[in-house]
């Protein structure tokens, strides 16, 4: 067994929510080890930064996590705290995911002050949205919406529906609950009509593929069926597109020792969503998910997105 370093660097960006799964890894790792100190620093990336234009436009996901990489690689910090919805499916060569946590609510709440569900939004209304997976699902089934770019932090996005910049907006419940704020939901969406994101809710810590220390000291915060969640989820990811560019959902369960698994691709006008689904041995998710992606894209076809 290694030797346990007696104190860490988590890096972080620096939004309230990361802040706050920041402090909850914090809590827990030092529940696990009492007497180990952890230090917070945080690292400013380019997602948080560029506020003006969609995240599939300016790099996708990559906008998140390259600079938390890049500060694990430089040793401005020993691991790092992300909302694996954010992480792409590949990591950086020498970084690791050492854990993932318990997984929060996994659904999408409609936040209006117009209407009190998404279907009695008025004709025409505008929905704030940066989403592609959001924004395709719903033109599925209100293609009169008009769908206006929202992005930023929960609380600019709460500012910006209070200024009447939209009539309602999209969040993930995962975040509302963690901030406390789950209040001002106006309608938490079923699954069933609102496919999340993968990985949706779920907080991964990486670190350097090298430290068998931290992969030791990280352990005990592991959620074995949250990451068997998360790891199919992107499997089905990977095979479809491991970045933001497209809309994409997929969701798991698990239930003893059998798995279930629902996945979605979706142009972006909502014009055409396609759907698949699979369930199995838990032992065989991974192989099981990435043949119903390969399926789901023979169907896709090469023109889908034209
Ligand atoms: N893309 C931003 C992002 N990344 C993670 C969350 C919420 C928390 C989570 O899903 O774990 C959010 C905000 C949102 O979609 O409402």
């Amino acid at each position: 067994m290694p030797q346990l370093p007696d104190r860490i660097t988590l890096g972080t960006r620096g939004s309230p929510l990361a802040m706050l799964q920041t402090h909850e890894v914090r809590n827990k790792l030092t529940a696990a080890h009492p007497g180990l100190t952890v230090e917070i620093v945080e690292i400013s990336v380019a997602g948080d930064r560029i506020q003006d234009r969609a995240l599939a436009e300016v790099g996708g996901k990559g906008l998140f996590t390259k600079e938390l990489d890049k500060a694990i690689l430089d040793g401005r910090c020993d691991a790092a705290v992300h909302s694996m919805k954010d992480v792409e499916t590949w990591l950086a060569d020498g970084i690791s995911l050492t854990c993932v946590l318990e997984r929060e609510d996994v659904r999408d709440v409609f936040l209006s002050p117009k209407a009190a569900t998404l279907m009695e939004l008025p004709e025409g209304a505008r929905l704030g949205t940066s989403s592609l997976r959001r924004k395709a699902q719903i033109l599925a089934k209100r293609p009169d919406l008009e769908v206006v770019l929202f992005r930023g932090n929960v609380q600019t996005r709460l500012r910006k529906l209070d200024e009447g910049v939209a009539d309602g907006t999209l969040l993930a419940l995962a975040g509302l609950n963690r901030l406390d704020m789950a209040h001002v939901a106006t309608e938490v969406l079923s699954p069933d009509f609102l496919l999340p994101a993968v990985a949706q809710g779920a907080i991964g810590v990486t670190v350097g593929a090298a430290r068998d220390d931290l992969a030791t000291l990280f352990a005990p915060l592991n959620h074995p069926e949250s990451e068997s969640r998360v790891l199919m989820e992107r499997a089905f990811l990977d095979v479809m597109d491991g970045t933001c560019h497209t809309p994409i959902a997929g969701l798991s369960e698990i239930h003893g020792d059998r798995f279930a698994f629902r996945g979605l691709v979706a142009r972006e006008d909502g014009t055409r969503v396609l759907e698949t689904a699979c369930d199995g041995p838990l032992d065989q998710a991974e192989t099981l998910v990435r043949g119903v992606a390969q399926a789901l894209k023979q169907e896709m076809g090469d023109r889908f997105f034209d």
